[in-house]
């Protein structure tokens, strides 16, 4: 059976732009837009594992807000479950440790880029302003 792995992203929203995240090529949905996050490790609570990754991922301290939705996407690598979350900065810088790019993107602008295939759902929830 495939790995079934819980994924938690954060939709962080400065200046009513989106913070989206460029993942690496060399790994998994290569060159793919996402939130940043990953993996829920075991016995952690969903937001302690956002603000644990936006550390390691972006030297970022945030807080996290609202659930928007749990999305369960198949890939053939796994079966992927994301739970996004909106999330505020409490630093004032991002440093991208393991991504090679990232964009500030207004709800307008999010389908210029390629989203990773689980995070379509939080996509339109978030263009509707849920
Ligand atoms: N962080 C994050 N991961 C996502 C999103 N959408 C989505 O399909 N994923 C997938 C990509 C990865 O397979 C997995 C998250 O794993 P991870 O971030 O901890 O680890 P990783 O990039 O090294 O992934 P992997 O190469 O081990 O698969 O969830 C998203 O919006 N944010």
């Amino acid at each position: 059976m495939k790995k079934y792995v819980k994924v938690v992203g954060a939709v962080i929203e400065k200046d009513e732009k989106i913070l989206c995240a460029q993942r690496n090529g060399e790994k998994s949905l290569p060159n793919m837009w996402e939130f940043p996050g990953g993996k829920i490790e075991d016995g952690e609570l969903p937001e302690a594992a956002l603000k644990r990754e936006l550390m390691e991922e972006m030297d970022c301290e945030i807080n996290v807000l609202d659930k928007i939705v749990t999305t369960v996407y198949e890939y053939d690598f796994a079966t992927i479950e994301l739970t996004t979350y909106y999330a505020e900065m409490v630093s004032d810088s991002i440093v991208l440790r393991e991504h090679q790019d990232m964009k500030w993107l207004s709800r307008d602008e999010l389908d210029s880029v390629e989203w990773a295939p689980a995070d379509i759902e939080a996509i339109e929830k978030i263009k509707n302003g849920i």
